[in-house]
Formats: structure tokens, C-alpha cells, sequence
């Protein structure tokens, strides 16, 4: 039997993560199971070529075998009010999830916003939960090391991209104690070995979909022998478990994932969503579109057709270019 065609979605996130507030895309079927492409908005070519690689290995190939039985994960939250920060640290806590990131250098928003939201969540969280911070890159070298000193006050885990480039990255990790993490520094290999050969960070952040998949993620990680934190795209559950695969099949493991982000979304795919349990998601567990599901998910009928066109279109480039190979 042929597997069913591939499945438009679009979905709103609950509130915005920076700028994302609807993640669209398409589910592939094939005979190792369902892969979804869904680049990220703003994907250059040959990023959605990646993404589109890594859809494909997902449905044609499967992923390496796990070395663990399940995933650590941290909960993420957005820029938003303190009172807001906190009930969404309280409530990760609750569940079991003690590591929550926290956004910070939003656009509009100034320092006190950043030190109020992260008072809120070390208070929530106590002493015994890790926050990191994440400011995709909104700082330049001096406001980020006089950021990151000032919100040390309240123990920070690590720093995620806290200036856009790697050469920025290696000056502030010289001159703070706060560990550096590169999330947008590295999209492919060649970026994990230079960030690794600049000493741009002490942990790499790998996203499946733009690396091209899992065995693109496990060579980066090889390329470049630092820790390394798989987070997600805020992708549905289908494209979660790549990166759940990927980091079962890491070699070593030191930090949760952020990969607890299917509750961002207001709907998902699957059911149950790919969510965490008492702070960690299974591994292994093969994810399938609800039909049902995927129904309720449809684009509307004016933007039908466009993303499987945009991921046809990825896959030709992808072929082209041995994206993910
Ligand atoms: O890492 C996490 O905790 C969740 C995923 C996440 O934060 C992101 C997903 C997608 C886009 C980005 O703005 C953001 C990130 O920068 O890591
Ligand atoms: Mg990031």
C-alpha cells in the first residue's frame, strides 16, 4: 500500500516565542514512519533543503538505535511578565521539570523586564531548579557581559547565544564565568567545528531539522566535542521525536533538552502529544498522525497547497545539494 500523501498543517502557538507565533509545515510518510518539514520562518533555501533532508530520513530511513531509555527536558519560557514567568516555572516544577530557559533582550522590552521575569523564576523554582538564558543573539559584547553579571545574581545554568556572531560568543566567553552556549552559531557541521575551533562556547545547541536531521546532529556534535543541548523548532510531535532521537543516540548526555515544547502549541498532530513525564520524554516511541488531528490542523483552504509545493520544492534542493548526507 502506498503511504497517505503528505499532510498540511498549521498551528498557533499559545502566546509568542519572539517572533513565532504559528509553526506550518508538512507531515511525510514512508517506510520507516512520518517525518515533518517545517522550516522555521525566515529558512533560507538551503536551510528549508535541510529541513527537507531530515523529513526524509525520518520517514524513508528511522534514526540510530538510543543509548538511553529517556530524555531530560527543560521548560521554556518566553518573554513574558514576571506574575506569568512564575506560574509557568511553578508549574514545570509541579510536573517534575526542575530546568526551565528563560528568554531575555527581547526586542521593546529593557533590563528590568529580563531581571524581573528571571527573579520570578529562580523564586519559583527554588534553590535546587537550573535556569538558563536565552537571548538569540540580542546583546551586543559589552551589554551581554554586564547582562549576564547582572542576572547571575539569581544562578544561571548557561547562556544561550547571547550576541550573533561566534567571534562575539568567544569575547563574552572570555570574560564571564557564566558557561557560553552557540544555538544559531551552528546549523551544519562546518559551524559546530568552528565555534569548537574559535572556543565560541562551552555547550552547542543542535536542532535536528535545520542540521538535516539525526545523523547530521551526531556529526556535529562529533565535529565539534563540546556538550551539546538538543532543542526543538517548537515542531509538532512528528518532528519532536527527531530530536528526541537525537538525543537518545548522543554518546553523552549532561543538560535537559528543550525539547518539552509541544505544550507551546495550541493544538498538535498526535495523540498524546510527544510531552514530558515527570521532567523527561521517552525514548523511542514511534510517533503517527491522528487523522483526526491533522484535520483539525489543516491550513485554510487559501494557503492549501503552498507547503507541500515549498517542500517538494526543498526536497529537489536537498537532492541536489546531498543535504543531510
Ligand atoms: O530550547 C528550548 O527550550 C525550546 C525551543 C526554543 O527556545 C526555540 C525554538 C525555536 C526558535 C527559537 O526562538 C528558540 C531558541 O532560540 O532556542
Ligand atoms: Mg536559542
Amino acid at each position: 500500500m502506498r503511504p497517505p500523501g503528505p499532510l498540511e498543517f498549521s498551528v498557533a502557538l499559545r502566546g509568542p516565542l519572539r517572533s513565532l507565533v504559528r509553526r506550518e509545515g508538512v507531515l511525510v510518510a514512508g517506510a520507516a514512519g512520518w517525518g515533518e518539514f517545517s522550516p522555521l520562518p525566515g529558512a533560507d533555501p538551503w536551510e528549508a533543503a535541510r529541513c527537507a533532508a531530515a523529513a526524509r530520513e525520518a520517514a524513508e530511513e528511522g534514526w540510530p538505535a538510543p543509548v538511553r531509555s529517556r530524555v531530560p527536558v527543560n521548560a521554556t519560557v518566553a518573554a513574558v511578565g514576571p506574575e506569568a514567568a512564575a506560574g509557568l516555572a511553578k508549574r514545570a516544577a509541579a510536573s517534575g521539570c526542575l530546568v526551565v530557559k528563560v528568554k531575555v533582550a527581547e526586542p521593546g522590552q529593557g533590563e528590568a523586564d529580563d531581571l524581573a521575569r528571571l527573579e520570578a523564576v529562580r523564586d519559583a523554582l527554588g534553590p535546587a531548579g537550573r535556569v538558563r538564558v536565552d537571548a538569540n543573539g540580542g546583546w551586543g559584547v559589552e551589554r551581554a557581559v554586564r547582562m549576564i553579571r547582572l542576572l547571575d545574581r539569581f544562578g544561571l545554568e548557561y547562556v544561550e547565544q547571547p550576541c550573533a556572531t561566534a567571534r562575539e560568543l568567544a569575547a563574552v566567553r572570555r570574560a564571564v564565568d557564566v558557561p557560553v552556549a552557540a544555538d544559531e552559531s551552528v546549523r551544519t557541521a562546518a559551524d559546530a567545528a568552528r565555534v569548537a575551533a574559535l572556543a565560541a562556547a562551552d555547550v552547542v545547541v543542535l536542532k535536528t531539522a535545520p542540521l538535516g536531521g539525526v545523523r547530521a546532529g551526531l556529526r556535529a556534535a562529533e565535529a565539534c566535542g563540546l556538550p551539546v543541548v538538543v532543542s526543538s523548532c517548537v515542531e509538532t510531535s512528528v518532528g519532536l521525536a527527531a530530536g528526541v532521537a537525537l538525543a537518545a543516540a548522543l554518546p553523552e548526555l549532561p543538560y535537559a533538552c528543550g525539547l518539552g515544547t509541544a505544550s507551546l502549541l495550541a493544538e498538535d498532530v498526535a495523540v498524546p502529544p510527544l510531552a514530558p513525564v515527570g521532567g523527561y520524554i521517552a525514548a523511542g516511541r514511534p510517533v503517527a498522525p491522528d487523522p483526526a488531528r491533522v484535520a483539525a490542523c489543516a491550513p485554510v483552504a487559501a494557503r492549501r497547497g503552498r507547503l507541500v509545493a515549498a517542500w517538494r520544492a526543498a526536497g529537489e534542493q536537498a537532492a541536489h545539494a546531498g543535504a543531510g548526507r
